[in-house]
């Protein structure tokens, strides 16, 4: 446990590619001014850095999978550790499976809570297929988006069964996800505004 993260919040922004966790955590950002941490950023800068480990990753991100959980578990340590004075931290598309938050949870700190949001596989791809058009990201083509949404169900979806058996789960459900972000939002804010 890191002893300067004791009494923070953190709070685990979980749902699939495209589900709207960077949207919200903007917007959550500019109202209650946590920390963001987008583990996807963090791993992308990797790549961008053109480092050998960049390298690595970026093949592994194209084929939809994972990277090892200690790589995105160092990352996240690094940046929280750098920032001890926000008031909490939201981690953003993390975890990706069960053992990568039980190895968070007991190398660095516990969560408070993680919010969910419940968006429809067919719509996360027709999302997705439109960010594609103007976010350069290379993995936002038709084929790693269904490789990535496979992934998702087969390793994230149980982190949603995971936390809920604890309490921790705050669920934004599908009607709801599904509408606009401002929508999601008023939803969002029934969390933190008792966080
Ligand atoms: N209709 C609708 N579209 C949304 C909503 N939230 C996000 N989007 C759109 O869906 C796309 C994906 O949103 P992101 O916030 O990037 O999703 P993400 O979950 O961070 O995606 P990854 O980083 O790929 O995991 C974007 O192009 C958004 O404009 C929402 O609440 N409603
Ligand atoms: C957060 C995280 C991402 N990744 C990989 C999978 C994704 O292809 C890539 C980008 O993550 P992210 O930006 O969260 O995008 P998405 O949810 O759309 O896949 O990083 C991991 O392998 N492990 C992780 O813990
Ligand atoms: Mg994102």
């Amino acid at each position: 446990m890191a002893a300067e993260l004791a009494g923070k919040k953190i709070i685990f922004i979980v749902g699939g590619p495209g589900s709207g966790k960077g949207t919200q955590c903007e917007r959550i950002v500019a109202k209650y001014g946590y920390c963001h941490l987008s583990s996807g950023d963090l791993l992308r800068a990797e790549v961008a850095s053109g480092s050998e480990r960049g390298q690595e990753l970026q093949e592994i991100m194209k084929r939809g999978e994972l990277v090892p959980l200690e790589t995105v578990l160092a990352m996240i340590r690094d940046k929280m550790l750098a920032n001890t004075d926000a008031k909490g931290f939201l981690i953003d598309g993390y975890p990706r499976e069960v053992d990568q938050g039980k190895q968070f949870e007991s190398s660095i700190a516990s969560a408070t809570s993680v919010l969910y949001l419940d968006v429809a596989t067919e719509t996360m791809v027709q999302r997705l297929i439109k960010r594609g058009q103007t976010s350069g990201r290379a993995d936002d083509n038709e084929e790693t988006i269904r490789a990535r949404l496979n992934t998702f169900e087969k390793a994230t979806a149980p982190v949603v069964d995971f936390y809920k058996q604890q309490g921790k789960l705050f669920e934004i459900e599908r009607s709801v996800a599904e509408s606009s972000p401002d929508d999601v939002f008023a939803k969002v804010c029934l969390l933190f505004d008792k966080l």
